[in-house]
């Protein structure tokens, strides 16, 4: 805790305070303990059932200890709340509200975990609507988790705090060093709404920059297995990010919160864990992207049913049935689109079998399923199915559509202009659909065609999306499908939308996701950025997003703002300099940088006398390294305690969305951003001042 919470050094109370929190923390070593010592019951044999059995209470168990592991910098509880007498039934009138539940030898609890619906009140009760609340105490903690001060509020007397807001603000600018922490002492009541809200319907928060869409992600995640464990555990959630620098950063959130068991992955990985992506060029991808391509791959892949010109002769002994062309060729028509395409395979060949059989009926036979099934897989019946609705694999179909411009042009009909389609080919293609690379957007056609032709099963039970804002009509059809019958936690900024094959509306991508009944809520107050630097970035909103909100800033910060206009000679100096100032403060600091320039400034830094020991090499040196470099395509999602933004033109020349990615890059700092600059400033910032 910071100096502006308050301090009770030398209150009896406190020492009260701190030797409940060693007995909840000997309380909970017990229960890990007690886990370690059990032994796993297990049931006998070696068949799979009982093999998988007996694997899954083993890792039940395990998981089960892993939870229970008192984290040393975690404070065990961070609040309580008293009721008058009586007013809780089973439970003592003052609940201390932590990350998890501890109870003691005999059962009695001692910690309430904050998702239970008795500590709802602790986040939500006002003095206006105390919900039978006397008091709402909160406790402040060191870093190693010491507990040194509290604060109370007498809900029922109707007298808040005063220094609830100190609390949140102490809590953010507690100096960042590694990955994100949890926020669970001090959601906000316009949180706590999403964090709790039901399983179904899904849900879709558009949030400014560090509003808490991530936070509150994870921590809806943390609620849902609490409160729905046995209903997600059937599929498993999974939380998908934009890359492995954002996944690096959040992935101590949950298992602080007692959740050990969640996968976070990124959506190529989630797709295609093990493609070697291949390069191609942007207008590819993007097209790629489009929902228009999901009507392409459909007639590319129908359109390898041809119509028969012969019928079927099904010989039995010395007996010879036909089913004659035009009856075939009606077969097929009625099929053809039914079904996916492997089983409208089978389903041809049993009719064509069926019809074989009622010609047998017609000469006095009594032919049975039996007899059906062989007719279906005999010689004739299989040779005229592999000529007119032949197997086809996902990567046929595709290698076809990039390589022949004439299959391209009949598939995309007027879906696609005749540039579109010539950006689609390969500028030199494969030598066959075997020894073809496909790239990151050709994985997520490939499973779209996979898709198409036999039905994948989708058995996720939630999903949880951030910055969905990024993703592709075909990368949400391609989520949706791995979770069909789930719901959904959808979360991301329009604002912090870079990608050229972004959707743009929620209500779209929603549809692609195949939630269109999410409830969409916003959020504009941003905690993590101080209010003058979102005052500044958010000039480029009439911009880049011009239906969103103007976000406001929780916290103003005297000197939050730097800008610092340079000559070109003198920018690395500058930079330097900005980043010395940088790291005179605490916490992380990141200079973030066009991807092209970012070798260049290192070396400059460098060579301007900047310690390379507190200059990590890449973003991902963020845990150990006090000055990290950042590429501006990276930087989403990510924070650091002091940002230096170095010439804020090459972010926005260097790709089309580049003031979209601006906006990204100076949302970034929790505590100061500095802008250096010998270029002109882009946009509607060149006139602040
Ligand atoms: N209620 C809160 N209490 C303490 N810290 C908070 C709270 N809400 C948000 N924060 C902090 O603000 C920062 C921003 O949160 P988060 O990254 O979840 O925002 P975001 O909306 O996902 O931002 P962006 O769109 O920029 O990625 C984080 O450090 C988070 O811990």
């Amino acid at each position: 805790m910071t100096e502006s919470a308050p301090s009770h050094a030398e209150d009896p109370e406190l020492e009260t305070e701190r030797a409940f929190l060693t007995r909840a923390r000997t309380a909970l070593t017990y229960m890990h303990q007690d886990v370690v010592d059990r032994e796993t019951p297990l049931i006998g044999g070696e068949d799979n059932d009982e093999r998988f059995t007996n694997e899954s209470a083993i890792r039940a168990r395990w998981m089960r200890a892993q939870a229970l592991v008192d984290l040393p910098d975690v404070p065990l509880f961070f609040g309580r709340l008293d009721y008058e007498t009586g007013t809780i039934e089973d439970a003592t009138d003052q609940l201390y509200i932590g990350r998890r539940h501890v109870h003691d030898e005999l059962g009695t609890p001692l910690v309430i975990d904050w998702r239970a619906p008795v500590s709802v009140p602790f986040y939500r009760a006002t003095p206006s609507d105390p919900q039978q609340v006397l008091r709402r105490r909160r406790y402040g903690f060191s870093d190693a988790a010491d507990l040194t001060a509290f604060d109370d509020e007498l809900l029922d007397q109707g007298i808040p705090s005063g220094v609830e807001d100190a609390f949140l603000r102490a809590e953010i600018e507690r100096p960042r060093t590694g990955p994100m922490r949890d926020i669970v002492a001090t959601i906000q009541p316009e949180q706590d709404d999403l964090v709790r809200a039901p399983l179904q319907p899904s849900i879709c928060v558009q949030g400014a920059p560090g509003t808490g869409k991530t936070a509150i992600g994870l921590h809806r995640i943390a609620y849902l297995l609490y409160t729905e464990r046995e209903r997600l555990g059937r599929g498993g959630v999974v939380i998908v990010g934009p890359n492995r620098s954002f996944l690096s950063y959040i992935r101590k959130v949950l298992p602080a919160l007692g959740e050990v068991d969640v996968k976070q992955t990124t959506v190529d990985e989630l797709i295609s864990p093990d493609l070697v992506a291949a390069a191609e060029n942007p207008r590819a991808v993007a097209i790629k992207g489009d929902a228009r391509m999901a009507e392409v791959l459909l007639r590319a892949l129908w359109s390898h049913v041809g119509t028969p010109t012969e019928g079927v002769l099904y010989a039995k002994g010395s007996r010879r049935y036909r089913v004659p062309d035009y009856e075939v060729q009606e077969i097929v028509s009625s099929l053809r689109g039914a079904t996916r395409y492997a089983p409208g395979r089978n389903a041809v060949a049993q009719r064509i079998a069926h019809a074989v059989l009622v010609r047998m009926e017609q000469r006095g036979e009594s032919p049975d399923d039996r007899v059906q099934n062989a007719v279906a897989r005999s010689k004739p019946v299989k040779d005229l199915i592999e000529a007119i609705w032949p197997r086809v694999a996902p990567e046929q179909v595709l290698f076809r559509l990039l390589s022949d411009a004439e299959f391209l042009a009949s598939s995309a009909g007027t879906d696609l202009s005749p540039q579109e389609q010539a950006d689609l080919l390969w500028p030199k293609p494969y030598r066959s659909w075997k020894s073809a690379k496909w790239s990151e957007a050709d994985a997520v056609l490939l499973d779209e065609l996979a898709d198409l032709i036999e039905r994948r099963s989708g058995s996720l039970s939630h999903l949880v999306v951030d910055e969905a804002q990024d993703l592709s009509a075909m990368q949400l059809r391609a989520l949706h499908r791995r979770c069909r019958s789930g719901s959904a936690t959808v979360l991301g900024d329009l604002a912090q939308a870079t990608t050229p094959w972004a959707t743009g509306s929620w209500a779209e991508l929603l549809d692609h996701l195949g939630v269109p009944d999410a409830r969409l809520a916003e959020l504009d107050r941003g905690f993590r950025v101080p209010a003058q630097i979102i005052d500044f970035a958010g000039r480029l909103l009439p911009d880049i997003a011009p239906t969103l909100a103007l976000p406001t800033g929780f916290r103003e910060i005297p000197g939050a703002l730097r800008i610092t206009p340079t000559g070109e000679d003198d920018f690395l100096d500058a930079l330097a300099s900005a980043c010395q100032k940088a790291l005179e403060g605490e916490g992380s600091v990141a200079v973030i940088a066009a991807d092209a320039e970012l070798t260049g400034i290192r070396e400059g830094l460098l060579r301007a006398g900047l310690d390379s020991a507190l200059l990590g090499a890449t973003e991902h040196a963020m845990d150990s390294a006090r000055l990290v470099c950042v590429p501006a395509m990276l930087a989403k999602g990510l924070e650091f305690d002091a940002v230096v933004v170095a010439e804020p033109a090459r972010i926005v020349e260097a790709e089309p969305r580049g003031l979209h990615r601006l906006y990204v890059v100076l949302t970034r700092a929790v505590t100061s951003l500095h802008v250096v600059h010998s270029a002109p400033l882009p946009g509607a910032l060149a006139s602040y001042g």
